[in-house]
């Protein structure tokens, strides 16, 4: 297993790119710590493939190095970087069974039967393909062949890191949702290095330890899921991560106190004055929003969904849209309603990034 640095990294697949548009991944320093489970997370076209494809080797990066253990791999081929790669579709031999399918990786590398048979039945009983183990590969569903796939890429102890790009795609919900827990499971026990690329949070927070949230070609976060929930450094973050997502609307912050719309709120921090041309704006997570008859920021209850274990009040406030999340059997107030933000909680955000304030100081 490989401690993995990215140094300087950046790709632009077009020769000439014009600014930082014009980069699919743009600059980038980050150490991925050896047997550590990262999740790249983002929308379609953030950057994802790229990236894993330039740890993995497919890709030259067109600016920076990748380092595996100290060593600079950048020019060096897949097949010298010992990883193994799991894509979205099955890699497999379909005239192959799925025992020899397994072995594969293994007999390439001249490792003893007996350690081969041992392996490939570990590897089929944790993805329940015993019974199967002697069928040709064609014949099977596609789900099967998705975890034939998988197989192959866990069968060998021996690789630098596993990459997995969308692994559970064409696997169906129910199976994926068990696929995710194995993977979670063998990671503890092998302390593989994995790095596993997803566009879906319930996926990234489930199975990785740190997730690395992008955005247009950049990692604006990398962090646990709970730092990813208690403090996004980016709105986009807040947004992406939670459901509902973060609050986050226009304010004007000066000091310990945010105008939204006339309404001062207070915050636990002090903050300079944004320059005028700058985007202010607070972020809340609905979890820390409380509604209460007669206090708070005056909203309206536009509507509350029940979702079986809480609720979620949809609540107005002028033309904005704030979400709170209540226990079940929350009453909410008919009329008079206020929304009252945990100041804890609470982030301001400048042009879309997180601002440390500084301690507020007792008036
Ligand atoms: N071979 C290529 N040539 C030119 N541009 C590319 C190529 N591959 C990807 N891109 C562009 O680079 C950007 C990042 O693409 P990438 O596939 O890495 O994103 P992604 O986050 O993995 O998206 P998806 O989840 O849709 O696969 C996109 O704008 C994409 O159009």
């Amino acid at each position: 297993m490989a401690r993995i640095d990215l140094r300087n990294l950046a790709h632009a697949y077009g020769p000439n790119p014009q600014g930082p548009s014009g980069y699919a991944l743009k600059p980038l320093n980050h150490t991925w710590e050896d047997g550590g489970a990262y999740a790249l997370l983002g929308p379609s076209g953030c950057g994802k493939t790229t990236l894993l494809n330039i740890i993995s080797g497919l890709i030259t990066p067109s600016h920076g190095q990748v380092v595996f253990d100290g060593v600079d791999v950048t020019s060096m081929p897949t097949e010298a970087r010992n990883i193994a790669q799991v894509f979205q579709f099955p890699v497999i031999y379909d005239t192959m069974t799925v025992y020899d399918n397994l072995a594969f990786p293994l007999r390439n590398r001249r490792v003893p039967e007996p350690a081969v048979d041992a392996r490939v039945r570990e590897i089929a009983t944790m993805l329940e393909m015993t019974d199967v183990l002697d069928k040709r590969a064609r014949g099977l569903t596609a789900d099967a062949k998705q975890k034939i796939s998988l197989g192959r890429g866990l069968v060998r102890s021996d690789v630098a890191a596993i990459l997995f790009d969308e692994p559970l795609t064409v696997i169906d919900p129910q199976l994926k949702w068990q696929l995710r827990s194995q993977l979670k499971q063998l990671h503890k026990k092998s302390g593989y290095t994995m790095v596993y690329v997803t566009h879906d949070q319930t996926e990234a927070l489930t199975f990785a330890d740190k997730v690395v949230v992008m955005l247009e070609g950049e990692v604006v976060q990398m962090g646990t899921p709970a730092e990813l929930f208690e403090r996004p450094a980016h709105t986009f973050v807040g947004y992406f991560i939670g459901s509902p997502g973060m609050n986050v609307f226009a304010a004007d912050v000066d000091g310990t106190v945010a105008t939204v719309d006339g309404t001062p709120i207070r915050l636990p921090r002090a903050y300079g004055k944004a320059q005028a041309d700058r985007k202010v704006e607070l972020g809340i997570r609905p979890e820390f929003v409380r509604v209460a008859r007669g206090e708070g920021l005056p909203v309206t209850i536009r509507k509350v969904e029940d979702v079986g274990s809480y609720k979620i009040a949809r609540l107005t406030f002028g033309n904005r849209e704030i979400a709170a999340v209540a226990p079940e059997g929350t009453e909410f107030p008919a009329d008079g309603a206020g929304a009252i933000f945990d100041p804890a909680h609470l982030n301001v955000y400048v042009d879309g990034h997180l601002v440390d304030g500084a301690p507020a100081r007792e008036a």
